[in-house]
C-alpha cells in the first residue's frame, strides 16, 4: 500500500501511472548594461508521469568481489534474511542505516498534528534493495563468501551467517589491462578475459544478456566499484566522440580502458552505468554515445566520507559569511583500494575528484572571495597496511573571521569505508532506476521526454558530479538532496519544502487550508503519526514557546 495519496485536482492516479500537473517556478537574472541584475521571475508548466510498476532490477557490479562489492552484497543477502549476529555491544540487527532512500525520512508537510515525515523511499515507488539481484565482474577469481572474509569489514558470527548464502557467487571473468591500475594489482588478476577489444566488449555485452535472461530481469544497471584507474587521455580521433571512440575499440587502441569498455557495453545493451571511482571513464566519446542510445550515465566516484563532511561544512562556513582559506585534508586506511591509490597515477585520480568539491561554495561568495580566489586545499591519501577498512581522515579548516581572527576547525573521523560505501551503491542503483520510470513534459511541449542521459539527480552521492554540458556542478550536499526530493515531490504535485513556515509566524491567525477536505488527504499509517508538539493547539494561535513560558 502507498504511504500516502495526494488529493488534488492536479494529480492523477491510474493502474499504471501517477500524472501531475506542476507549476514550475524559477528566477531568471541578467546583468543590465549598467551593471545592476535584471530579475524575472518565471513560471513553466510541467507534465510529471510516473510509472507505478517496479521492475525486477538486477545489479551488476564491476569488482564485485572487493570490499565494497562483497560488503553491499552481504548487507543485501542479512537484510533480506533478516540476520542477526552478536557483537561484543551485544545483538546487531541488519539495516540499511546510511542509504538515504532507506534511512532517511522527509517532511511530506504539516497538519494539525505537526510536521509529518515519512521514508524518503515511500515518496514514489522505488525498488527494495532486497529484491535486487546482484551478479559481477572482478580480476579476481574469488567466491563471495572467501571476498568477504579477505575485505576484513563484517562481523565473523555475520560472516558465519552469511557464507553458506556466498559460496557459490562467483565473479565473471573481467577486463584487466595492467596500465590502467596499479601494478601491485597484478598478483590478483586471475580471472580476465582474453583477445581484443572488440571480443572483451562483446563477451560483457553478453554477460549482461546472460544475466538478464536467466534471471528474468526487466532491467539491469551496471556499477563500477573496481579499482581507481589513472586518468586516459581523451584525445581528437581516438574518444572524443562515439564514432571515434567505437572505432578506436575496433582498432584494439591500448587508450581506452576497462571502464569505458564497461561504459560502452552497458550503453549497447541499454543498461545504466555508473561509476563509483574517480576516473574519466566517461570520455566525451561515451557521453555521446549515452545520449545516442537514451540510457543514463552517472559518476563519479563515491562521496562518502570526507568530502562528503567537506561539502558540509565549507556550505555551512561560507553561508555563515566566514572565509575558510585553507583546507587540508588527509587519510590513512589499509585496504585494497589503499593499496591501489598508493601508486601516483591512481591517486592523481583520486586527487582530482576529491580536491573540486568546495568550488561551487566558493564562487557563490564575491563578499569574500574575489574573482579567481580560492582557499589553499591539500589532499593526501597514505596506505597503512595495519588499519584495513578502517579509514582514518583528518582535516584541518581555517578560516577568517570578523576583524582579521582566525578559526580553525579540525576533524577526526575513524570508519569502515566500506560501510559507508556501500548504502551509496544501494542508493544509485534505487534512484537511477527511479528516474527510467519518470517522464515529463514542458511547456507547450507536446512529448514527454526522460531526465537528460547525465543523470545530475545522483550528485549527492558523488564527490565529482558529472552533469549535462554548459549545466552547474551543484557539490553543496544539502542543495543536493532538496533537489532529489524537490524533483519527487513534484511528481506527486506537491510544492519544494520552502521552510518559510508562514503560518508560524503570523501576528494574525489566517486559515491556510481552503482546499483541504475534512478528513485528511494524507493516508498516513498509525506507526508514522507524528509527534505533537506540546504547544500546539487547535484554534492556530500559537503559544510562545523559548523555553522561558
Ligand atoms: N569505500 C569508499 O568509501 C569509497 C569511496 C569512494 C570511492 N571508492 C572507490 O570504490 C572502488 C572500490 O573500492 P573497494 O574498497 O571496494 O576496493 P577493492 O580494491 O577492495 O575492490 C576493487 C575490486 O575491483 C577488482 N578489479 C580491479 N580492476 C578490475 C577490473 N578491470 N574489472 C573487474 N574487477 C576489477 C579488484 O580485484 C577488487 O576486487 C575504488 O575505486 C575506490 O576508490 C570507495
Ligand atoms: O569519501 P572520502 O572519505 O572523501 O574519500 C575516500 C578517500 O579519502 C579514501 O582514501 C579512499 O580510499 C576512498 O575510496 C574514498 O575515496
Amino acid at each position: 500500500m502507498a504511504a500516502f495519496t495526494v488529493e488534488s485536482p492536479n494529480v492523477r492516479y491510474t493502474d499504471s501511472l501517477i500524472e501531475s500537473k506542476y507549476r514550475y517556478q524559477t528566477t531568471t537574472v541578467t546583468r543590465g548594461v549598467n551593471g545592476a541584475h535584471k530579475v524575472v521571475p518565471v513560471e513553466t508548466s510541467i507534465d510529471f508521469q510516473t510509472e507505478r510498476r517496479v521492475p525486477r532490477l538486477g545489479c551488476m557490479l564491476v569488482g564485485w568481489g572487493g570490499n565494497n562489492g562483497s560488503t553491499v552484497t552481504a548487507a543485501i543477502l542479512a537484510n533480506r534474511l533478516g540476520l542477526t549476529w552478536n557483537t561484543k555491544e551485544g545483538l546487531q540487527k541488519s539495516n540499511y542505516f546510511g542509504s538515504i532512500t532507506q534511512a532517511s525520512t522527509v517532511l511530506l508537510g504539516s497538519g494539525p498534528e505537526g510536521d509529518v515525515y515519512i521514508p524518503l523511499k515511500d515518496l514514489l515507488p522505488m525498488v527494495d534493495p532486497n529484491d535486487i539481484v546482484l551478479d559481477g565482474w572482478d580480476i579476481s577469481d574469488m567466491n563471495l563468501a572467501d571476498a568477504m572474509e579477505r575485505a576484513k569489514v563484517l562481523d565473523y558470527d555475520l560472516q558465519r551467517q552469511l557464507r553458506p548464502h556466498m559460496e557459490h557467487l562467483k565473479p565473471r571473468p573481467s577486463i584487466y589491462i595492467p596500465d590502467f591500475i596499479a601494478a601491485n594489482q597484478e598478483s590478483r588478476a586471475d580471472n580476465v578475459i582474453k583477445g581484443t577489444k572488440m571480443e572483451q566488449l562483446n563477451q560483457i555485452r553478453e554477460d549482461i544478456r546472460d544475466f538478464k535472461t536467466k534471471n528474468d530481469l526487466d532491467k539491469v544497471i551496471v556499477l563500477w566499484t573496481a579499482n581507481t584507474e589513472r586518468f586516459s587521455d581523451v584525445l581528437t580521433g581516438l574518444n572524443d566522440t562515439a564514432a571515434t571512440l567505437l572505432s578506436a575499440i575496433e582498432k584494439n587502441a591500448c587508450e581506452v580502458s576497462p571502464s569505458t569498455l564497461f561504459a560502452v557495453a552497458s550503453i549497447l545493451e541499454g543498461s545504466a552505468y555508473i561509476n563509483g571511482s574517480p576516473q574519466n571513464t566517461f570520455v566525451p566519446g561515451v557521453v555521446e554515445l549515452a545520449e545516442q542510445y537514451g540510457v543514463f550515465i552517472g559518476g563519479d566516484d563515491f562521496k562518502s566520507g570526507q568530502t562528503k563532511i567537506k561539502s558540509v561544512l565549507v556550505d555551512f562556513l561560507v553561508n555563515a559569511g566566514i572565509k575558510p582559506v585553507s583546507i587540508v585534508s588527509y587519510n590513512h586506511l589499509g585496504n585494497n583500494d589503499g593499496k591501489n591509490l598508493s601508486a601516483p597515477k591512481q591517486f592523481r585520480s583520486k586527487e582530482i575528484s576529491k580536491s573540486n568539491v568546495v568550488d561551487d561554495m566558493v564562487e557563490s561568495n564575491d563578499i569574500l572571495y574575489s574573482d579567481g580566489e580560492k582557499p589553499d586545499h591539500c589532499v593526501v591519501i597514505k596506505y597503512v597496511p595495519y588499519v584495513g577498512d578502517s579509514k582514518r581522515a583528518m582535516d584541518e579548516y581555517t578560516s577568517e573571521i570578523m576583524m582579521g581572527g582566525h578559526n580553525t576547525i579540525v576533524v577526526h573521523n575513524t570508519c569502515e569505508d566500506s560501510l559507508l560505501a556501500s548504502p551509496l551503491i544501494l542508493d544509485l542503483i534505487i534512484l537511477t532506476e527511479m528516474c527510467q520510470r519518470i517522464k515529463f513534459k514542458v511547456g507547450e511541449d507536446t512529448e514527454y521526454q526522460t531526465f537528460h542521459s547525465v543523470l545530475s539527480i545522483l550528485s549527492y552521492l558523488c564527490k565529482a558530479p558529472l552533469v549535462p554540458a554548459g549545466t552547474p556542478v551543484i557539490n553543496a550536499l544539502f542543495r543536493q538532496k532538496s533537489c532529489i526530493e524537490n524533483i519527487f515531490r513534484a511528481c506527486v504535485g506537491l510544492s519544494p519544502i520552502n521552510h518559510m513556515g508562514i503560518e508560524h509566524k503570523l501576528s494574525r491567525p489566517v486559515s491556510f487550508s481552503p482546499k483541504v477536505p475534512e478528513q485528511s488527504s494524507v493516508d498516513i499509517p498509525d506507526t508514522k503519526r507524528p509527534r505533537v508538539a506540546s504547544q500546539d493547539i487547535p484554534n492556530g494561535s500559537p503559544i510562545v514557546s523559548n523555553g522561558y513560558h
